[in-house]
């Protein structure tokens, strides 16, 4: 058992919990060995399994980064919550939620099955690739450029950077993903496509290849936590109510067919990705000692190697464990 228990009736300094999340990073690193990088996406199988990082951001600026931090990876199904979110702010709540649900499947990503058994009226929900592809056809635009220009501009705003698209992970996934044309093809036979299909699916690849690092999800998350406003500055970057639904949906839908576990046992709104990320948004949480982060913070995490669900398998036990030990839980 890694050790951790700690009486936090004391002053938190940043050296301390930096202390407590190296050893935990280590500790858990051990866990990479037991998990396999994902390959249906050919160039993402070049990814170090062992790899293990974390970076955690408070809304009072504490900053703890640990372990493999500074890599970039893709963000892959990390940016359906912010293409959902930019689909909300285009188009309205009413118009998206009307085109996808907001119901939990338990089954994996890329599954068709309900699709196809239930002749449900729209996809289950928006983290499903079924209802990903159908978020990102919603996004204003003629062309990829533009459809993906506001959700550049949103990561912008919250990075402070404009991050690239890692074209040979795009290119990859593009040249292989039989899968998602699959899906897109029964999308349109259904009719739920609004922009035509190669350029859905075109804009759809290059949003799940964003690059990103750890540091990057945190400062993400963190405006999560602080219900869509800056940090810093208090000011609206998302408005209230799409960045609650968001959340509603990370908690229920988040973790794939994992999320009512990870629920139960984390118990903080978080979204995974097949390339190892994983998003975590803490919102800040009255208790009557002192805690960590309690005035909310943003996590970021990267750990390729994947457990059977495709969440990173390190990532989400070295999560487990800093929600139990600092009480990040909503309930
Ligand atoms: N789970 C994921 O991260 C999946 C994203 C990937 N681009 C896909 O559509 O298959």
């Amino acid at each position: 058992m890694v050790q951790g228990t700690v009486n936090w009736n004391t002053e938190i300094t940043k050296e301390w919990l930096q202390s407590y999340v190296d050893d935990w990073v280590k500790f858990y690193k051990k866990e990479t060995t037991q998990g396999k990088v994902a390959s249906y996406i050919p160039v993402l199988k070049q990814a170090n399994p062992n790899h293990l990082g974390i970076s955690i951001i408070g809304k009072n600026g504490m900053t703890v980064h640990s372990g493999d931090v500074g890599i970039p990876f893709t963000i892959q199904s990390i940016s359906k919550i912010f293409s959902f979110i930019v689909a909300c702010i285009e188009r309205g709540v009413a118009y998206v939620l009307d085109r996808v649900d907001v119901e939990p499947t338990g089954e994996a990503f890329n599954s068709i099955m309900h699709l196809e058994m239930r002749k449900i009226k729209k996809p289950f929900n928006p983290f499903i690739n079924a209802g990903a592809i159908t978020v990102t056809s919603l996004l204003n635009g003629k062309n990829s450029s533009e459809k993906l220009e506001a959700l550049f501009e949103l990561f912008t705003k919250i990075l402070g950077y404009r991050p690239h698209i890692n074209k040979d992970v795009y290119v990859s996934e593009r040249e292989t993903s039989v899968r998602n044309r699959a899906i897109g093809y029964y999308l349109v036979e259904l009719g739920y496509l609004e922009s035509e299909l190669e350029l859905t699916l075109e804009t759809y690849f290059k949003q799940c290849s964003i690059e990103v690092t750890t540091e990057d999800l945190a400062k993400l998350g963190l405006v999560l936590a602080n219900d869509g406003m800056n940090p810093h500055t208090n000011e609206e970057i998302i408005p209230r109510n799409v960045v609650r639904l968001a959340k509603a949906l990370m908690l229920t839908c988040g973790m794939y067919d994992a999320s009512g576990k990870f629920a139960a046992y984390v118990g903080i709104p978080a979204k995974s990705g097949v390339s190892g990320g994983i998003i975590a948004t803490a919102p800040p949480r009255v208790r009557d000692e002192v805690l960590p982060f309690v005035e909310g913070c943003g996590i970021g995490l990267y750990g390729p190697a994947l457990d059977d669900k495709g969440n990173s398998i390190a990532g989400i036990k070295l999560l487990k464990h800093i929600a139990t030990k600092w009480d990040l839980s909503i309930f």
